[in-house]
């Protein structure tokens, strides 16, 4: 199967005036049987907003591609209302007589991943104290009754200073309580001496906690809130409490599991969890079990990264900037994204990790350039580096972005060390040196947690109530701007002219006016690649 050339949307209208034309363009590319196309627009819908020319001259790229070559598969790839991973139809009927189209819901459909749920795996993973299950119903974690425990290093070289017990423990709580069915019944900050010791807790104390949890009526499970505990560590606690332990690798990746929606986050997800799986097994059928698994999950994962590779080329060919949100769980990425496009997909959710998967969103940057924002899965402190690798995938995306805005919460006592969580997890991805980051701190309608001259050069936004969104995204605008080679013109054409209507279709008007003295002219100002304009020039310059 090979993949084909794309088509861009706007400003080839021109170009598509002709239906002989398109002919000629496909014929050049060879396509074969059961080839892939991407095109940037897959409705008529884009062709029906030029009121130059009436709908009836225009066809869509999808149309024209399937009358010609029925057996193509035809993917709308970077249309902007919707995920990364689009909607697929196949053509794979016959082209004469009655045939009938076959839609495909998703790209991901040609991922097979019957092998996620395989029932002796799922023993594996049931043995390694890992919440939650796929599958249709079974999503749904039993009611857990658990305690929290946050272990705080009391004195000494791994006694933390930036942040306290308390915040941790708070975090703790907000973590497990995003997982459906769990009660916390009770919660409390143990003082410890070291993380590494096989006995985490001293003797009295954990007899002390040992009996605290029998006699709650209704406890489960006991959660230690610390990144990943030693398989001794596990065992040696497991006996003691006689209940499941949970760490927050197996708290996050039951969240994880819970929210992933999409095959491609599935599969980050099962192959998150393989490490942790591996720590915990000793048995050679069962290491053999997670090395296929593993090679399984890689190959269809890598699969889909072709894909996701080649939709990211056709973005960068359409020139549609993108900007990716990034920052620490729960800060209000998705909320921003909301407030800036007001894409009622991108809706904000008071859990951690509401969001998986990465998705585009379509908005407007105030000189009238279209751009996508790019929603990403949040970052948290604590938690092995193992997980995080795992959705590097999907963040490649972000990776990609011409600009990254980096939403931070200004209300959180943990500010700044939730900031340098993300500047460290940014730092190990492979970002090009000169991607401009811009940074904001969110929230601010709820108070900021230090004065405001000590955020620096920082803007101050709210997503709720829209405060700052305006500087931000003119910062953003500079940003997007400088990094894509765009700049500014200012135009004096005839009113209502096809030169207007072209800029409009192009780019979009950043400025509109009648002049008010000669009404026969109109003042724009817009946006321009270097090749838009040329292209003007070209079409319209004699
Ligand atoms: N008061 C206030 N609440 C906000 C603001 N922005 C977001 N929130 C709330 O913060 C919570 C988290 O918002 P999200 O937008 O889901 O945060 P996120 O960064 O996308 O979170 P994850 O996807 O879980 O990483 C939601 O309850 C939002 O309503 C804001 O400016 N002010
Ligand atoms: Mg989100």
């Amino acid at each position: 199967m090979a993949y084909f050339g794309i088509m861009r949307s706007g400003i080839s209208v021109q170009k598509l005036i002709s239906r002989s034309s398109i002919f000629s363009l496909l014929s050049s590319w060879k396509i074969k049987n059961n080839d892939v196309c991407l095109t940037t627009f897959g409705t008529c819908s884009v062709f029906y907003k030029s009121t130059v020319y009436k709908s009836s001259k225009f066809y869509s790229a999808r149309g024209l591609i399937s009358t010609f070559h029925p057996k193509v598969m035809i993917m709308n790839c970077i249309t902007w209302e919707m995920p990364f991973t689009t909607t697929a139809v196949d053509f794979r009927k016959k082209r004469n007589g009655q045939e009938t189209i076959k839609p495909i819901d998703d790209v991901e459909e040609i991922i097979d991943d019957r092998f996620l749920e395989d029932p002796a795996f799922e023993i594996l993973r049931h043995d390694s104290n890992i919440l939650g299950v796929f599958g249709s119903e079974s999503v749904t974690i039993r009611e857990v009754g658990v305690i929290v425990l946050q272990p705080w290093v009391k004195w000494g070289y791994n006694k933390r200073v930036d942040t306290s017990g308390q915040l941790m423990l708070e975090e703790a709580v907000a973590l497990v309580s995003t997982l459906p069915g769990i009660h916390i019944l009770d919660k409390e900050i143990v003082p410890v001496r070291s993380l590494d010791r096989k006995a985490i807790f001293g003797s009295g104390t954990l007899d002390r906690l040992v009996s605290k949890a029998r006699s709650l009526k209704g406890v489960t499970c006991v959660f230690i809130s610390i990144d990943m505990l030693k398989k001794s560590q596990m065992v040696e606690l497991q006996e003691q409490f006689g209940m499941r332990i949970l760490d927050r690798y197996s708290v996050v990746l039951g969240i994880f599991r819970h929210h992933a929606l999409t095959k491609e986050a599935k599969l980050q997800v099962a192959l998150a969890e393989l490490p942790y799986i591996r720590k915990r097994i000793s048995g050679d059928a069962e290491r053999l079990m997670v090395m296929e698994r593993e090679k399984r999950l890689k190959a269809a994962l890598s699969k889909l990264a072709g894909i996701r590779a080649v939709i990211r080329r056709s973005r960068k060919k359409s020139s549609l900037p993108t900007v990716a949100v990034v920052g620490y769980t729960n800060s209000g990425k998705t909320s921003l994204i909301h407030s800036i496009t007001g894409d009622s997909r991108a809706e904000g959710r008071n859990q951690l990790f509401a969001t998986l998967d990465v998705t585009a969103h379509g908005g407007r940057l105030p000189c009238g350039l279209e751009v996508a924002f790019i929603d990403t899965v949040g970052f948290i402190q604590d938690i092995p580096t193992e997980l995080i690798a795992s959705f590097k995938a999907t963040l490649e995306d972000a990776v990609y972005a011409d600009v990254i805005v980096h939403i931070r919460d200004a209300s959180h006592p943990d500010y700044d060390l939730q900031g340098a969580t993300v500047s460290q997890t940014l730092a190990s991805l492979p970002f090009p040196d000169n991607t401009p980051i811009i940074t904001a701190a969110n929230k601010i309608d709820l108070g900021l947690v230090k004065p405001k001259e000590a955020f620096g050069d920082v803007h101050l936004v709210s997503a709720l109530t829209g405060q700052g969104l305006n500087e931000l995204l003119l910062t953003i605008q500079t940003a997007v701007l400088r990094v894509t080679g765009r700049r500014s013109w200012k135009f004096t054409l005839p009113t209502g002219s096809y030169q207007i209507q072209w800029l409009r279709n192009a780019a979009g008007l950043a400025y509109e006016e009648i002049d008010a003295d000669n009404p026969q002219t109109t003042h724009v100002i817009v946006v321009l690649t270097d090749q838009e304009l040329a292209a003007f020039q070209r079409n319209f310059e004699k």
